[in-house]
């Protein structure tokens, strides 16, 4: 099938640069999705936007270029609930890639049984009004009662003015749950403002709660972009992922976001936002932590030991 993308995407960066940040060995790619290719795997009817393809060779690319041993492949909601390109990639990933599909109540327990063969370890829950029409609660609270008992955990993706209304839900989920782009802050509110204050109080209160500080690309307001070499780029994002970072070190993963669904103003070099992290996470002991133990802790937990 032959898909027009929508009007003013923002295709993904060809030839990122050699980051100058040397990821640690073992690092993970813990937020990246796959689009398509459209004519192998179609988008879904229900989309809200029509991308460009990136396809699973040149996500595994990308990996080996910037020093990441594996990936985390989020189902891109451009794919609904059809997560045939999500698993195809898992199962030619050679074991170096997990997964988070989205999955309805009508799934069967033997399609739940061969996510989970291929590499599933979790569900996303998606908020986010310009992505998708929401699912009812009960339904979300019910696939989240039976993805528990494979051990896997739910992703969510809201933005930070609606978690006043989320929270109730949120703090009722069996599992572990684990925010995407740190819940969207408003990066021109203050750091210690009552939106990011009642975020952090979020996780303060729910231990079983971790946050992605990605998608700077995405909350920046005043860059300067990831191009031309920039090495401390989006630096309005970094107070409020450091903040994260610094205080739940356990319970933080990081991912590129590419191929970067969505963007308007700019395509970022994945190179640079390698180079963003020790802003962020700056000992070698918090950059472990981020990019090693935790996403193995939660995707690969039969190779941790002890
Ligand atoms: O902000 C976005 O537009 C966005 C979209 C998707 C998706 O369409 O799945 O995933 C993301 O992580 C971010």
């Amino acid at each position: 099938m032959q898909f027009q993308k929508t009007p003013g995407w923002l295709d993904w960066y060809q030839g990122p640069s050699q980051p100058k940040f040397q990821l640690p060995a073992g690092a993970v790619d813990a937020h990246c999705h796959v689009f398509g290719p459209g004519e192998e795997f179609p988008y879904a009817p229900e989309r809200k936007y029509t991308p460009c393809d990136a396809s699973k060779q040149q996500l595994f690319a990308l990996r080996d270029q910037l020093g990441f041993e594996r990936n985390v492949i989020v189902q891109a909601t451009c794919h609904g609930a059809d997560n045939r390109a999500l698993l195809d990639a898992l199962l030619h990933s050679d074991g170096k890639a997990r997964g988070v599909a989205t999955v309805r109540r009508d799934i069967s327990d033997e399609q739940l049984q061969a996510m989970h063969d291929a590499g599933v370890r979790g569900v996303r829950f998606n908020f986010v009004k310009r992505l998708v029409d929401f699912t009812p609660k009960d339904e979300l609270m019910e696939i989240a009662g039976r993805i528990a008992k494979l051990g896997w955990h739910v992703v969510i993706y809201f933005e930070a003015v609606d978690l006043p209304e989320l929270w109730d839900f949120f703090s009722g989920l069996p599992t572990t749950v684990v925010v995407d782009h740190m819940g969207r802050p408003d990066v021109s509110k203050p750091l210690d403002g009552p939106e990011f204050a009642l975020f952090l109080q979020f996780m303060r209160d729910n231990p079983n709660v971790w946050s992605k500080v990605s998608c700077p690309e995405r909350l920046s307001l005043t860059g300067p972009k990831a191009l031309a070499g920039e090495q401390a780029a989006y630096r309005d994002v970094v107070p409020f992922a450091r903040r994260v970072v610094e205080e739940f070190p356990d319970r933080v993963l990081w991912g590129t976001d590419w191929p970067h669904p969505n963007l308007k103003d700019h395509m970022p070099d994945d190179g640079l936002l390698v180079d963003f992290i020790p802003h962020i996470a700056p000992t070698p002991e918090l950059q472990h932590k981020l990019l090693v133990d935790n996403p193995l802790r939660l995707y690969w937990p039969e190779q941790v030991k002890g």
